[in-house]
Formats: C-alpha cells, sequence, structure tokens
C-alpha cells in the first residue's frame, strides 16, 4: 500500500476513534486554554526578539516594572522586558525561544492539534535547553546574552574541572550522542537509510539490518501508543514486541491500524530472536481490517511462515523429472514432426485460393429504412383490432427486420394467451398481410410477438453476410450462413454439429436459393482438402453448376461418369458407398483411439496414424440431395435405409446430410427421417399440415417467400430471411474455383456392395485375371489384409483395378467375401501354401 495511503487511512481511522478531536466538539475550557498558551508563546516570543534587539535598554528596566515614567523600548513593554531579562539574561539565553515554542505545543495539544509528538518535542527541548546555553557561553565566553547566567555559569564550572579541551569535548559528545539516538545515526543505521533510497534494496537492506527495523517498529509502537485508547495501549505495552514481531512480514499493519486489539494469548508468545516472532500465528491478533488489507496481511503472514521453513528447517527442492510417458509410436511421431513438421493437408493444393469476396454481386444499400407511417399504421391497427376483441395491451414494441416486422406485446394482465393465439387470423385479415405470424408467448421474453412483413422488405445479399466479421471469424467446422434474423442479425450455424440439415419448401420459395447459400457459404471457408460435396440433383438442373469443381471439391464413385448425380438408381449405390465409406471411418477412428473426425485428424496431422495402416486424412463430406420426394418416389424404401442409416451414424466420421423437398408430406418425409434430422430449415409452405411435418408446428405455411424463413435447431423456432445469391454468383464462384489447378480426379468413394447378380464376383476364369493378380495374392496373403486399398496403396492401383483383383481373390478362394468395413478374410495362411495354390490355379 503507497505510504500516501496509508497516513491517510492512519489519519481517517484516528479521527474516527477520536470524534472529539473535531473543533466543534472541543469544551470552550479546552479552547480557552488552548488559545491561551498560544497568546502566552506568542507574547513569549516578542518579548524574546525584542529583548534580544535592546537588551541592554531593557536590562536597566527590568526593575522598574511598576514605574509608569521609566519608559519601555521592548515590544510587550515592561513584562516584555522581564520576560527578556529573566529567562535570556538570567537563564538560559537564546535557548529561551524553546520555552516559547514548547508553550505553543502545549497550546495546540490542548486544542487537540497533534501538529507534535509531545514527548518526543519535550525531550530535544529539554536536549536543547541544556546544552545550548553551554555551548553558546563557551562560544561567546559569557560576552552577550545569548548564553545566559545558567549557560555561562555551567560552562565556567566545566572549564575549571576539565579544561577548556574537557569542555569541547562534552559538548561534542553531547551533540553526537544526541544525533545517533534521535536520528539513528549509526554506521549501520545510515547504511540503511541510503538502502531505502533504492527502492529495489529495501528488502535485502531490511534483511540484512533487522534491529534497525525494530528501531522502527518501536517509534510506531509509541506513535500508536500514544495515539491509542488507553484501553487499547496497554495491551499493546504489554505485548511488548509482539507487534515489531509483525513488523518485518507486514511494516503495514500497526502502522495501518492503530486499533489493534490483543488477545490474553499474546502474553504467552514468546519472542526469543528478532526473526521468530514471524512463527507466531496472526490467530492471537485481532486486527479490524479491511478485506483487501487482510488479504495483505494474509500473504505477509504466508511469506513469514516460509521465512520460518527457511530458518528452521533444510529446505530441499527438487525438480520433478518429467515423466515419459511417450509410447513407442508418440516419440515416433515427435519425431517425424520435428523431421517433416505437421502433416498439411492442403499440401496437395497449397497454391489454392479461397474465392474472393468480389465474385459476390453487391446489392447496393442494405440499411433497413424505417417507414414510421407504416409501423404506426400496423401498430394502431394491432391496438384497434385486439380492442375490439377485448384485449387490453399495456406495452407495445417494434423490431424492424429485413423482412417482417416484430410487434411485441405486452397484454394487460388477466388476459389470456390463447384467446390472442386464436385472433391470428384476424389480425392477418385485419392488416391485409399474408405472414402474419403469431408467437405467443416469446420464449423467454415474457410478451406476444406478431410478425408483420414489412411493405418494402431489404434484401439480405449473400456478400453482405459472408463479408461480416461473424463469418470471416468464425472457427465453425463447417460454417453455415442461413441470413439475417428478425433483428437484422446475421444468422450462421454450424452443419457439423446440426448434424444434418432437412429442407422443405413450395417451388418458387426460396429453396434453391436457400441450398446455393449453404454451398457458397461452406465453399468460402473449407480448403478442398477439408470438404467434400456429394450432390444428388434429380431435376438435373440445380446442382449442375457445381460439376466445374468436381475436381476440387466433389465426390463420386469410382465408376461414375458425373460427379453429380442425376438418376435417381445410381443414387442407391452413392447412399450405399457412403455407407460404406461411414463404416470404413469408423473403422479407422476404432483403431486411431478417436471418437470424432476432428480428433482423427488432427491425431494423422501430428504423424501419429501410420498411412501404411489405411490411415488417411478424412476430409468432411456433405451429402446434397435437392429433391428428395423424387428420390422416394422412385426408389423408396431402397434411399429411406441408407439415408436413415447415415442420418443416425455418420455424424461422428464427419458426414453430415442436407436434404431438401418440396413435398414435406409425411410418406416423404418419415419419422424414421425426421427423427434424424434435427435441424430443419422451411421456406413457405401450401398448407400448415407441410408445416407441421417439417416443423412439428404450424407457420411456414404463413411465410411470404422469397427466402422468408423459419429454422428450427431442435430447440426453438427461428425466422430469418435466407441471404440471396443469384445463379450468376454461384457460377462465378465454381469458375473461379475450378479454373485453379485441382485433384487429378473428383474424390473416390468405396465401391458399394450390390445385390445386383450382373455385378457379383462370379465364377474364377485364369485367363481372365489381372496381370497383378499373383502379385496381389502374395500382398494379402503375406500381410492376411484383405483389403482393396491396401493393394491399392501397395500395387500403386486405382481404386477399379484394385477392386477388380479382390474381386478374383475372392472368385479364386484366396480372400472371403465382402465384410463391410472389415477387410475380407484371407484364406490361405502362408506364402508357401499360396505358392502351391497359384501352381494349381494354373493347372
Ligand atoms: N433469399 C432470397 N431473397 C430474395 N429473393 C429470393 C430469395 N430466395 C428466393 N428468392 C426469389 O424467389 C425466386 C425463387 O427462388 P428459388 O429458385 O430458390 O425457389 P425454389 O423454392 O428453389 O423453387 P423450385 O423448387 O421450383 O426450384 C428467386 O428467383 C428469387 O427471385
Amino acid at each position: 500500500m503507497p505510504e500516501t495511503d496509508i497516513m491517510e487511512k492512519k489519519t481517517t481511522t484516528k479521527q474516527a476513534q477520536n470524534p472529539d478531536s473535531n473543533n466543534k466538539t472541543l469544551s470552550k475550557p479546552r479552547i480557552f486554554f488552548g488559545l491561551l498558551f498560544i497568546f502566552i508563546a506568542i507574547i513569549f516570543f516578542l518579548s524574546f526578539i525584542s529583548y534580544l534587539l535592546n537588551w541592554k535598554a531593557d536590562q536597566s528596566q527590568a526593575g522598574t516594572m511598576l514605574e509608569k515614567s521609566v519608559k519601555s523600548s521592548n515590544l510587550i513593554g515592561k513584562v516584555g522586558d522581564w520576560l527578556g531579562n529573566f529567562f535570556i539574561f538570567e537563564s538560559i539565553g537564546v535557548a529561551a525561544f524553546i520555552v516559547a515554542f514548547l508553550l505553543f505545543m502545549v497550546g495546540t495539544l490542548i486544542l487537540k492539534k497533534k501538529y507534535f509528538k509531545p514527548w518526543k518535542t519535550i525531550g530535544h527541548s529539554l536536549f536543547f535547553i541544556c546544552w545550548l546555553p553551554i555551548f553558546l557561553g563557551a562560544v561567546t565566553k559569557g560576552e552577550g546574552v545569548l548564553s545566559g547566567v545558567y549557560g555561562f555559569q555551567v560552562m565556567d564550572f566545566l572549564k575549571s574541572i576539565i579544561g577548556v579541551i574537557g569542555l569541547w569535548l562534552v559538548l561534542a559528545a553531547g551533540i553526537i550522542l544526541y544525533f545517533i539516538l534521535e536520528f539513528n545515526l549509526r554506521p549501520s543505521a545510515v547504511r540503511h537509510r541510503l538502502g531505502e533510497l533504492n527502492e529495489n534494496t529495501i528488502g535485502r537492506v531490511k534483511n540484512m539490518l533487522p534491529s534497525n527495523e525494530k528501531f522502527e517498529a518501536d517509534e510506531e509502537l509509541e506513535e500508536i501508543a500514544n495515539d491509542a485508547e488507553p484501553s487499547q495501549s496497554k495491551p499493546l505495552q504489554e505485548s511488548g514486541k509482539q507487534p515489531t514481531a509483525a513488523q518485518p512480514a507486514d511494516n503495514i499493519a500497526p502502522k495501518e491500524f492503530p486499533k489493534v486489539t490483543v488477545s490474553s494469548e499474546i502474553e504467552t508468545i514468546s519472542t526469543p530472536n528478532k526473526t521468530s516472532f514471524e512463527t507466531e500465528e496472526p490467530k492471537s491478533v485481532s486486527l479490524d481490517l479491511s478485506p483487501a488489507d487482510a488479504a495483505a496481511v494474509a500473504t505477509a503472514t504466508t511469506s513469514s511462515k516460509n521465512l520460518k521453513t527457511e530458518d528452521h528447517f533444510d529446505f530441499k527442492v527438487e525438480v520433478a523429472q518429467e515423466v515419459d510417458e511417450l509410447d513407442e509410436i508418440d516419440k515416433k511421431s515427435a519425431d517425424l514432426v520435428k523431421e517433416h513438421g505437421l502433416y498439411d493437408h492442403k499440401l496437395d493444393l497449397a497454391n489454392f485460393q479461397m474465392p474472393k469476396i468480389e465474385l459476390l454481386k453487391d446489392y447496393g444499400n442494405e440499411e433497413i429504412s424505417i417507414n414510421k407511417e407504416e409501423l404506426e399504421e400496423n401498430k394502431n391497427r394491432i391496438v384497434g383490432l385486439l380492442k375490439n376483441f377485448n384485449v387490453g395491451i399495456s406495452e407495445i414494441k417494434a423490431t424492424i427486420g429485413p423482412t417482417v416486422t416484430l410487434y411485441e406485446i405486452v397484454p394487460e394482465a388477466g388476459i389470456r394467451v390463447a384467446a390472442i393465439k386464436k385472433l391470428q387470423d384476424d389480425i392477418a385479415l385485419n392488416l391485409s398481410a399474408l405472414g402474419i405470424r403469431i408467437i405467443a408467448p416469446m420464449p423467454g421474453k415474457g410478451t406476444i410477438g406478431i410478425e408483420v412483413p414489412r411493405k418494402t422488405p431489404t434484401m439480405v445479399s449473400m456478400r453482405s453476410v459472408i463479408s461480416s466479421q461473424k463469418f470471416q471469424n468464425s472457427d465453425m467446422d463447417l460454417p453455415v450462413i442461413f441470413g439475417k434474423t428478425i433483428s437484422n442479425e446475421i444468422f450462421m450455424a454450424d452443419l457439423a454439429k446440426m448434424p444434418h440439415l432437412l429442407m422443405a419448401g413450395a417451388t418458387g420459395q426460396g429453396k434453391s436459393v436457400g441450398i446455393n447459400a449453404i454451398l457458397t457459404s461452406l465453399l468460402y471457408k473449407k480448403h478442398p482438402s477439408e470438404l467434400k460435396f456429394v450432390m444428388v440433383d434429380p431435376k438435373k438442373v440445380e446442382l449442375t453448376l457445381y460439376s466445374k469443381i468436381e475436381r476440387h471439391y466433389l465426390a463420386k464413385l469410382p465408376d461414375a461418369e458425373d460427379a453429380i448425380i442425376t438418376d435417381t438408381h445410381k443414387v442407391i449405390n452413392t447412399l450405399n458407398s457412403l455407407c460404406v465409406e461411414m463404416d470404413t471411418r469408423y473403422e479407422l477412428l476404432k483403431n486411431a483411439f478417436c471418437r470424432t473426425i476432428k480428433e482423427y485428424n488432427k491425431k494423422f496431422s501430428e504423424r501419429k496414424l501410420n498411412p501404411e495402416n489405411g490411415h488417411r486424412y478424412l476430409p468432411y463430406i456433405v451429402l446434397v440431395v435437392d429433391e428428395f420426394a423424387d428420390l422416394i418416389m422412385t426408389a423408396g424404401k431402397e434411399v429411406e435405409h441408407p439415408i436413415a442409416r447415415l442420418a443416425q451414424l455418420a455424424r461422428a466420421v464427419g458426414i453430415h446430410l442436407i436434404v431438401a423437398t418440396q413435398r414435406p408430406s409425411v410418406n416423404v418425409i418419415t419419422g424414421m427421417i425426421k427423427a434424424n434430422f434435427p435441424a430443419r430449415a422451411a421456406f413457405r409452405v401450401i398448407s400448415s399440415v407441410d408445416s407441421r411435418t417439417i416443423l412439428d408446428s404450424p407457420g411456414a405455411d404463413q411465410l411470404i417467400g422469397k427466402g422468408d424463413m423459419l429454422y428450427f435447431n431442435g430447440n426453438e423456432i427461428i425466422r430469418l430471411q435466407c441471404a440471396f445469391v443469384d445463379t450468376p454468383e454461384v457460377e462465378k464462384i465454381v469458375e473461379y474455383i475450378g479454373a485453379q489447378k485441382g485433384y487429378s480426379s473428383a474424390f473416390i468413394l468405396p465401391e458399394a456392395p450390390s445385390d445386383d447378380p450382373s455385378n457379383s464376383v462370379g465364377a474364377f476364369d485364369p485367363n481372365e485375371k489381372d496381370a497383378l493378380f499373383e502379385e496381389a495374392a502374395r500382398i494379402v496373403v503375406s500381410t492376411q489384409q484383405g483389403s482393396t486399398s491396401m493393394l491399392q496403396r501397395q500395387l500403386k492401383l486405382g481404386y477399379n483395378r484394385a477392386g477388380r483383383i479382390m474381386d478374383q481373390l475372392e472368385a479364386s478362394g484366396i480372400v472371403g467375401g465382402f465384410n463391410g468395413a472389415k477387410a475380407r478374410e484371407v484364406m490361405i495362411s502362408d506364402l508357401s501354401s499360396l505358392e502351391d495354390f497359384l501352381q494349381n490355379l494354373k493347372n
């Protein structure tokens, strides 16, 4: 605590303790005597001054006090003459001024002005009253009045017994002793004082000179003893060095808090030496402390304890050896990382440039304009209408969004919410507007919301939301920007957390724009190595423009020509393939002891997973189905099953689904599908039944279209204005990406197991066997792993050829049948048996 603070605190505390220190509360006699002493001191002072100037004349008049004819030359007249003569000439010379000063001090003390420390001042004064006249006597040799008679006589006496030199030695010894005692001028103390000049060395100096600190602490004690109430000062004095004990640990405590009470236990505390007091528990001393200062004292006490430990025990410090818990793999990976750095999944397309914001069209001013007339009109209509139905309102508030204005009303006490809810159609009729939605009550707000479409909605452009800080700085795994909320805030969600999205909306209501907005936001945030799309577009028009980014972002089946699937029959294969990919990923995650794709990829980047064992960097896969109803109509259960399976399981392995439909009827969006799509986005739908199918509540049928949407995140429904991205803008983005260097092909999905007999392995034909068949057989047997991807790696083959070889190995009986995510069983146990087997095949 800074010194000034301490002083301030001290003063405040003192004042608090001595309320009568205030002048107003001084008793009259006190004031009288206080002022009287000061007055006398002034008389003395003036008399002495005047006497010194005219002492020869004054001296002659000293005895003529009552003679009127004799005029005095002293300022204070004959009294002044007498005083000067008595105190200066006949007594102590100029030291008489000290008497005047002491009178003054007594006056101030009576008035409770603590300008002086009384005992200290009296001590100093007495010393000089004795010493100064003798000294001046020795200097003036009795000439003049400076030494007074006393001074001269004593000087003369001393000179006669100890000689001149002895006299001077006594005088010098007296003054030196005085300075040593009063100002602590011992050599060690001088060093200490010098040390104090340097703040940094304070602690060190204090440690070196504990006795000096004791001295200071005693001084403080003295002060406190003077200041404290009698009842408090007694135990303090009794406790002897106890407060000193606290001093090195905390010099502040007694200084700051004069109100100290010491319990009787204190007397039993022994203080054998200067440092041992630090070990005494502060519990025996109760101090009036503020919480902050108590903390300071506590800190000081703690440090004291440490000191004690240092004093009495051998304090050994051992630095714990770093426990080497890294197993072999970790060590190896650490070495690899040291050598090659972390695995960089972006390295293949290291120069890939993310799309620039300029590719998106600037639609100009998107500031929300406030139409006061419209607001007022709507407000009056709502209030009037509710009044007609006897619904009183105590408060109404409007929040203007891009498409709708939310009027929040607080109904009068006693009005039932259901009564207002019932009026939805009446309000819509009255406001003659489509898209009125009543939210009763507003979740967490205690109001009822009425959403009224604005006459001139503000468009939310993709450019404005993509360029927002919220999107740019987002650290979501798969950030999807939908648009803006009713209160004009940008709304984003993480597809990886959704984890699958069901979208519905009648034709022409903004569903395709919505899908484009989602895809665009992902393209703006994710590198091609981190994200792959599987696109299913039965309408054949909506997603085709994304074919340009096939070699960057799209995934397809090994033998598929186009990455964008338009044939519903092929969709089944793709979905099954995704299921295989999902199972494979689960296997990889299991082997890597990871729970999520994020953990797995991190481990892979840290080179803790060996690619030789099939490990690879796993990009997120997003399956986009633009018209799900079409699929269900044509493929039915065959599609529903893998979709449901993916929706149930694929989240942890980074496969996410976005399924959109125009017809959200229950036979399209079955219970099984719905249950696994917690996130739903509804554009305007035809009927409230459709709305219930998609959102489990009405409302989507009340939307106004053009991107006006409701988003359900599993908890609440949020009304949004979807960001608008036009087809030419998407074209520009895909062209920009497509023009850059991409991978050699689209991301190849695993071949899907098929029930189609034409696809079965069939009988083994030795004449049609692949050139690498035997080599592959040896690899499979030696590793005892019937894995196509392993063959791919070891023989550096494409997936198709490796798959064909695996089929041949199966047909020949070397490996077992397809086993889902697991590797096929190897039927031959060692290489020599294999050689015999191959020989037999040739024959
Ligand atoms: N977010 C939006 N902001 C402004 N206008 C929009 C928005 N979304 C859609 N629109 C308007 O609505 C029109 C139809 O949108 P969109 O093509 O997305 O409908 P859709 O539901 O996909 O229709 P369909 O199912 O027939 O393809 C767009 O051309 C555009 O004019």
